[in-house]
């Protein structure tokens, strides 16, 4: 049976999807969820993006321990002296140089014949290999390159000293049967049996899994991609999907990976709060519906036996059935106890400002369920100082008058700023009196709202994007109030703008 090393992007490639910006203490927090998963590497940013980037992939380098936490870079020198300075206290670093290959974007993009490419992709490595001796080295758009010149490059880099070569479908074009033949033909190269070949793919066709897998057959040795396969464009492969398939499908692969499967549920759901790309019912593995069963004939099957229709237990891969159920009459050892089966860490502090949220909750909701419990402190727990906190919100309603919201918030030094304001609706009325409060001009652009569980008394769960000039946050708010969660979630974000505008600030790394 081979392993197979788990490369995770999701904090680089993830982040690179539309609209999704995830701040530093969210990035270590995925970071540490990724490290109980059992990844091999941890793609933490690009740390020469911006100093917010640089600042994040050194803060994830100091705090995990387990994985190695790995920086993109191009094959600039400065973009990997920038990565060195962010990965310094990593226990475990690699840097990861990129530099297409493909006609396309040699003669468009780069505009470098095949010779620059080559020399400038072996200059890279070996500048790289000065820092570090984990060097990955990625032939961006591999796939479309002509294959003769992908093996010379290859080639090169190996003798140049890369210990990763990494062959992306960049755009997401290869077929299964097209991509697992490359690789077939870089096995091939000399020194290609000393490294490790690296696959990753994009969904642009929707075959990353399926090319990933490929790719695995064809002989490589590492997969990449992101948790629920957030990315740029139509995304990253679906590393639990990747993860599953090659778990229940053993026999056929004989391959499979170190990761701790039981963490891929916790992992999917933390990584969609934060990155507010909420995972699809129909998504397999970590869907709502992937282990639901609506007909007839498939309750009856799963009934007499659950084999019928189901190749995966849910509980193989951190789905939980609920042991003990919480509600008002719940003391705080109960409460402590779900929230270890939750795989939630609290200080002491924490436990207690969460048990009393949770006290204020069961007076307005029957049964308390494990996703009311997760957002409760998730939304409850200070990630870092917030600016402005809601103290109150009212609001007058009416069909045929003009909704008046007044707010009432709560300044980071302990000083109360109140406004009211008229809007064109409840939450713009909301929304305008905070931007009075704040005193932030930001944009409202996108809107999103869902319950967290089901019945009248479910969550609502609201998730907003805020721009202001180049910054583009996300901000999420949970109430049994929908007005109230998009008051908070409002509130959040605009925290995170001035959080993030602290960041952008340069910052000596060390
Ligand atoms: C396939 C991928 O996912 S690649 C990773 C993509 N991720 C990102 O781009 C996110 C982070 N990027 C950024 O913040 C910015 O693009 C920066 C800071 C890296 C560079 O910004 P700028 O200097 O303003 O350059 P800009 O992004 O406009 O253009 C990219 C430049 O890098 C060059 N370039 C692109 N890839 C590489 C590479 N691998 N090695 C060397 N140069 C490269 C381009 O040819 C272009 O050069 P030119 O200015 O001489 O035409
Ligand atoms: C930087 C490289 C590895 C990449 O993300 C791609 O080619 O898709
Ligand atoms: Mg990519």
């Amino acid at each position: 049976m081979r392993t197979i090393e788990i490369f995770d992007t999701t904090l680089r490639d993830g982040e690179q999807s539309p609209g999704v910006n995830i701040s530093t203490n969210e990035k270590v927090e995925i970071a540490l969820q990724l490290e109980k998963l059992g990844v091999t590497r941890i793609e933490a940013g690009f740390a020469a993006a911006s100093p917010g980037d640089q600042k994040s992939v050194a803060e994830v380098a100091k705090r995990v321990k387990n994985s190695t936490i790995v920086s993109l870079a191009r094959a600039v020198k400065d973009d990997m002296d920038k990565a060195y300075e962010a990965l310094r206290n990593a226990e475990n670093a690699s840097l990861h140089v990129f530099l297409a290959t493909s006609p396309i974007h040699r003669e468009f993009k780069l505009n470098m014949s095949k010779e620059q490419v080559l020399q400038r992709a072996v200059e890279a490595v070996t500048y790289a290999k000065k820092y570090f001796k984990e060097v990955q080295f990625s032939a961006e758009d591999a796939a479309r390159t002509e294959i003769d010149f992908l093996k010379q490059v290859v080639e090169a880099v190996i003798k140049a000293g890369a210990t990763t070569v990494n062959i992306p479908d960049t755009v997401g074009y290869m077929t299964p049967i097209e991509y697992g033949n490359i690789f077939r033909e870089l096995k091939k190269v000399p020194g290609a049996d000393l490294i490790r070949l690296s696959c990753h793919c994009h969904d642009d066709l929707g075959m990353a899994v399926a090319n990933s897998l490929a790719a695995i057959e064809g002989g490589a040795t590492q997969v990449e991609g992101t948790i629920n396969g957030i990315g740029e464009r139509a995304g990253n492969a679906a590393l639990e999907e990747v993860a599953l398939a090659l778990e229940t499908r053993k026999d056929y692969y004989q391959a499979t990976t170190k990761l701790n499967l039981k963490e891929i549920a916790r992992t999917s759901q933390l990584v969609s709060r934060l990155t507010g790309m909420i995972v699809p019912g129909n998504k397999a593995v970590v869907g709502a519906n992937a282990f639901a069963h609506e007909s007839g004939i498939h309750q009856d099957g799963v009934l007499k036996n659950v084999t019928t229709y189901e190749i995966i237990r849910p509980e193989s891969v951190g789905f939980k059935s609920n042991k003990l159920v919480l509600g008002k009459h719940s003391g705080r050892h109960a409460f402590k106890e779900k929230l270890v089966e939750l795989g939630v860490t609290l200080e002491q502090e924490e436990v207690n400002a969460a048990f009393a949220a949770f006290k204020i909750l069961c007076d307005k909701k029957k049964e308390i369920t494990d996703d009311d419990i997760l957002a409760l402190v998730d939304t409850k727990m200070e990630r870092g100082p917030e600016a402005f906190q809601l103290e109150s919100v009212q609001l007058a309603y009416g069909n045929i008058s003009v909704p008046t919201a007044s707010v009432r918030l709560l300044r980071a030094d302990g000083s109360v700023c109140e406004e009211a304001a008229c809007g064109n609706g409840s939450v713009d009325s909301i929304y305008k009196a905070i931007d009075r409060a704040t005193g932030e001009d930001v944009t409202l652009v996108d809107y999103k709202i869902l319950s967290v569980t089901h019945g009248k008394d479910a969550l609502g769960e609201v998730y907003v994007r805020l721009q202001q000039g180049d910054l583009s946050v996300t901000g999420r708010g949970v109430s049994t109030d929908v007005l109230e969660a998009s008051a908070v979630a409002y509130i959040r974000a605009v925290n995170k703008i001035l959080e993030r505008r602290n960041e952008s600030m340069p910052v000596a790394v060390n």
